[in-house]
């Protein structure tokens, strides 16, 4: 026979106790957190060059990997992890709260995509035009900015994002005008790919779930984290069989491709002394900027590019 059930009574009063134990637990964290950023003013950060960097995209990357390496259950990784990241998220905006704005009205999936990066404990703002997200990054007028990117702005839902001028605007221009660097992506899954929409197919559906990529842009470069990507923006003569030779230092260096997004009539990108004629690559592709192998990238890139540009190496999206 099965032992008896315990008594609601008693169920209710051992979770009233665990409940203590989290809370003296997680509040001992953030006291930690805040002896981190007694430490980090106290010493002038190289990567920030002269301020403070409160927020560690890459350590970030790191605690969530980690607990989630280490979940024993019963719940599910996704959720310890989300767990996790608001408790982070409290402990950072102990040390500072950031300042972080989305591209997008609010509740827009870019603002959504904001808090599931950085947590609930931000200072939320949104606005519809990338120019002055771009600027107000650079200048340190906010600290962060998300922002949809890549192949998602052909399929959005417009409605749910920002106005079809805003995102349309050319990230690469604003790139190559402005001193910031993505750190950080945000994945964001609208349609669940093992649960297709049955007016759309299973292969759209799983299409339109991969398709969901946001980036966050800031100031500075970010350390390694140990899984990481990386994203150039090299521009190139239009002519037959230029990217053909843009990406053979790729091959020689063993380095994979994980997105390549050409942006066509790239002459009316950007302002008169860029060439006419003149075609932009965007590619993401595994490492960091601080590896040998992404160095040599980077050089035999600079030779064949009539613009290249270092936009960021930042933490594999894990949430
Ligand atoms: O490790 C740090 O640098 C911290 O500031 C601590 C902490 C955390 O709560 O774990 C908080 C904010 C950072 O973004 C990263 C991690």
């Amino acid at each position: 026979m099965a032992a008896p059930l315990p008594g609601l009574d008693s169920l209710r009063q051992q979770i009233d106790e665990v409940d203590l134990q989290l809370l003296t637990l997680i509040n001992q964290r953030a006291a930690l957190a805040a002896q981190v950023a007694a430490v980090k003013s106290s010493t002038l950060d190289e990567q920030s060059q002269g301020s403070v960097s409160f927020y560690r995209p890459e350590r970030e990357a790191q605690v969530l990997r980690n607990i989630m390496k280490q979940n024993a259950g019963p719940l599910p990784d996704a959720d310890v992890a989300r767990l996790f990241r608001e408790v982070m998220s409290a402990c950072l905006a102990l040390e500072k709260p950031l300042r972080v704005e989305a591209l997008g009205y609010p509740g827009s999936l870019a603002h959504l995509a904001a808090l599931k990066h950085f947590g609930q404990s931000i200072v939320p703002g949104q606005r519809t035009v990338a120019a002055s997200l771009f600027a107000d990054v650079e200048s340190g007028n906010i600290d962060y900015a998300v922002l949809p990117f890549g192949s998602l702005l052909a399929g959005l839902d417009l409605s749910l994002t920002a106005s079809a001028e805003a995102i349309t605007e050319n990230y690469v221009s604003l790139f190559l005008q402005h001193d910031v660097q993505i750190c950080g992506e945000v994945k964001f899954l609208t349609a669940r790919a093992d649960e297709p929409d049955p007016q759309r197919g299973a292969a759209q559906a799983k299409a339109a779930a991969k398709s969901q990529r946001f980036i966050v842009i800031g100031r500075g470069a970010v350390p390694a984290s140990g899984d990481d990507r990386s994203s150039v923006i090299a521009g190139i003569a239009d002519k037959p069989g230029g990217l053909y030779h843009l990406l053979a230092p790729f091959d020689a260096l063993g380095i994979s491709i994980l997105r390549l997004e050409a942006k066509q009539g790239s002459s009316a990108l950007v302002e008169s002394s860029e060439p006419a004629g003149e075609q932009f690559f965007v590619i993401d592709f595994p490492g960091h900027f601080g590896e040998e192998r992404v160095k040599q990238l980077f050089e035999a890139l600079k030779t064949l590019t009539s613009t290249f540009k270092f936009i960021g190496s930042y933490p594999n999206g894990v949430l």
